[in-house]
């Protein structure tokens, strides 16, 4: 059977070589028809700075309980274990920032929140730099995608670069169960993102798995150190009329060490309107889902998910940038 994650270098595509171009495109369709899943190498992005991003979350979750709070946010900054409920209190915590677009009065376009640079020397530009890594990284996957469903390699772009854009990264630490609890527990549940297209990195504890469309069972996505975890949102799930899946995916707890990863969520341009492709469509097929615009699925997606879990809570919050 094939692998439920193939592991796909884009290396020729970064450096020119247009013979490439056919191979790579085909294995990241075959991916995303079978299992919405893929390593991405041969990405250009150094280990070094792979490493420095996860050595600056692991340093920044060190630190004491008060001064992370002090940035308590919902889509921006940090995220305690107690604000989804349904989670064990132990389970994970977060920190997301966003695109930083001060002036913008927009919903979903939101201002970051960080502490002191005192507070948590270095971690802010290391972020930050990481982050705009994986905005040029998602440009050229999207090209790659575009091409591969038979469209203009820049048939994304204004979705990944017009600035007025839902795009996020989370960067999460995963806590050990407690030794009674034992293997198996879920720390993150079984999802499907909100995005176009996500890049994970998940650093080398595992945990991460996969739910296999044939057998229902969940596969683990063994870490790969190199590889970025390649996954596809319900965005185009829509654009493709489910050709290519929005996988479900699920984090098991660690068992002696904390785990930790990072999220980047490109959901893009907020009046992109997402229509089924035509090019996906066989004789006879019609449209699954209705014509909607990204800011219609990430608010509708918010408010699901914040006003179950946190009663009273908005969708939204609006940050002054200091
Ligand atoms: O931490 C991971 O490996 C996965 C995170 C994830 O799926 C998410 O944040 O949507
Ligand atoms: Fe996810």
């Amino acid at each position: 059977m094939a692998s439920i994650a193939p592991v796909i270098d884009i290396s020729g595509y970064l450096a020119g070589d247009n013979s490439q171009i056919p191979k790579i495109t085909a294995e990241i369709d075959r991916a995303f028809r079978t299992t919405g899943f893929f390593q991405l190498v041969g990405h250009g992005i150094p280990q070094s700075q792979i490493d420095g991003m996860i050595q600056a979350t692991a340093d920044f979750f060190a630190l004491p309980d008060e001064t992370k709070r002090k940035i308590h946010g919902k889509m921006r900054g940090y995220q305690s274990p107690e604000l989804r409920e349904s989670l064990s209190s132990l389970a994970k915590e977060g920190f997301f920032i966003g695109r930083h677009l001060p002036g913008r009065n927009r919903p979903i376009v939101e201002g970051n929140l960080w502490l002191k640079e005192e507070e948590a020397p270095g971690f802010r530009k290391t972020i930050e730099e990481y982050f705009a890594a994986m905005e040029k990284l998602a440009v050229i996957l999207l090209r790659l995608i575009a091409l591969g469903l038979g469209l203009e390699e820049t048939f994304f772009d204004n979705f990944a670069k017009q600035p007025e854009g839902a795009v996020l990264m989370r960067v999460h630490r995963y806590h050990p169960t407690l030794p009674e609890e034992g293997d198996d527990v879920v720390g993150l549940e079984a999802h499907a993102d909100t995005s176009g297209v996500t890049i994970l990195y998940q650093d080398g504890i595992g945990g991460l798995q996969v739910k296999n469309e044939q057998t229902g069972e969940f596969e683990t996505i063994e870490p790969v150190r190199d590889a970025f975890v390649i996954n596809l949102g319900n965005m185009f799930a829509r654009w493709t009329n489910d050709n290519y899946l929005a996988a479900e995916h699920r984090v098991l707890l660690p068992t002696d060490k904390f785990r930790y990863s990072a999220a980047y969520f490109m959901a893009g341009w907020l009046d992109q309107v997402i229509e089924c492709l035509p090019q996906v469509l066989k004789a006879g097929e019609s449209p699954k889902y209705e014509t909607c615009t990204v800011e219609e699925l990430v608010t509708n997606f918010r408010k699901e998910i914040y006003d179950i879990h946190t009663p009273g809570a908005t969708a939204y919050v609006t940050v002054e940038e200091s």
